[in-house]
């Protein structure tokens, strides 16, 4: 127990992150008219190194021209290995309009490469005057960044949300497989003839929660590859929310609509909620600090498990 209050995370839907190529601005119009609450333009691995510099000019010019409406507006910069992540950072702090609303810095592997990029975005704010503060989100997708995850999460104040990413991660560990999340094939219990599959990205999700909410960031899980595996998606995606992600990637349009319904909480869950608060209200009135709801005990900690439900809800119906 700490006396210390958990901090909240910023206070915006965040159950779907629609993914697209910088190099490929035809498809920025759809992105826009998605129902994804995040968009990310990316740079990095969805660009050929040939495009790079294109795919950046692409990426300033949409900031500006398209109706991103009220989504939030992100752009994945290239990682701090490469030769391209400062010329990202400087053109678009120098060039893109304030609708930017944050960048996604990926294969962050310590605490000291947010302290880099802050620093470098920082200056140029100050130097051009600019009045938005731009947020930072993360993608833990290495051995380094899952073994210093809580440093990570507590670096800048501008980082809003951290990511899973599962291709990456599963490289960077050696995992001998080439699928981008959910099931593997060879990961399972046997017993009596039988195989049981088990959750090989469960400690890595579990680790980026824990880190998430004791700094008051956003948890989410990354991509899902199959983009044709509509009950692969579900399956992951439902695992990640009972983990107390707050939503998923997608990878492909298809996937936006399983993402918003898994992290959507269901009127089912929500009236549940609400009839728990009722029942602990009851309680509370008796001098009790603990009842029975359909069977089950309640007490003060059922307050707190039903307002994360209650609270998501609300706060997703604006
Ligand atoms: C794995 C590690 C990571 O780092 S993941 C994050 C980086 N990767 C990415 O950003 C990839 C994002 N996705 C894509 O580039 C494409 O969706 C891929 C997977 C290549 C498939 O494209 P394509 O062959 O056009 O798909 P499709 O014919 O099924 O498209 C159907 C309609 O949807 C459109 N579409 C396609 N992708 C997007 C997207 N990301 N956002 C918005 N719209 C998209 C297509 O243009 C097509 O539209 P229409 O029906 O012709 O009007
Ligand atoms: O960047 C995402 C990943 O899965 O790698
Ligand atoms: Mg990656």
């Amino acid at each position: 127990m700490s006396f210390r209050i958990q901090p909240a995370p910023v206070a915006r839907p965040n159950r779907c992150q629609l993914f697209g190529p910088g190099s490929r601005p035809a498809i920025f119009e759809k992105m826009a008219a998605s129902a994804a609450d995040v968009i990310n333009l990316d740079l990095e691995d969805s660009v050929a190194p040939s495009d790079k510099d294109s795919a950046r000019a692409n990426v300033i010019k949409a900031i500006g021209d398209v109706d991103w409406g009220t989504k939030t507006l992100s752009v994945r910069i290239n990682g701090l290995d490469t030769p391209y992540w400062y010329r990202d950072v400087v053109d678009l702090m120098e060039q893109a309009p304030e609708r930017l609303d944050q960048i996604m810095i990926p294969k962050v592997g310590c605490a000291a490469d947010l302290y880099a990029v802050d620093a470098l975005v920082t200056a140029i704010e100050r130097a051009k005057g600019r009045q938005k503060v731009l947020a930072f989100e993360v993608i833990i997708e290495s051995a380094a960044g899952i073994s210093h995850v809580e440093e990570i999460a507590a670096a800048t104040p501008r980082l809003q949300a951290m990511s899973l990413g599962a291709a990456d991660f599963a490289a960077s560990m050696g995992m001998a497989t080439t699928g981008i999340g959910g099931t593997q094939e060879n990961y399972y219990m046997a017993r009596e003839g039988a195989k049981y599959w088990s959750d090989p990205w469960h400690w890595a999700q579990t680790a980026i929660v824990a880190a998430c909410r004791t700094h008051g960031v956003l948890p989410v899980d990354g991509p899902f590859g199959d983009f044709s595996d509509d009950e692969g998606f579900r399956a992951q995606a439902l695992r990640s929310a009972t983990l107390g992600m707050v939503g998923k990637w997608a990878i492909h349009p298809k996937q936006i609509t399983l993402a918003n319904e898994v992290f959507t909480p269901s009127a089912e869950a929500v009236s549940e909620a609400r009839e728990i608060l009722a029942a602990m209200d009851a309680a509370k009135a008796k001098g009790e600090g603990a009842t029975v709801y359909k069977g089950r005990l309640v007490d003060i900690a059922s307050i707190k498990q039903a307002e994360v439900i209650v609270k998501q809800s609300e706060m997703i119906a604006g």
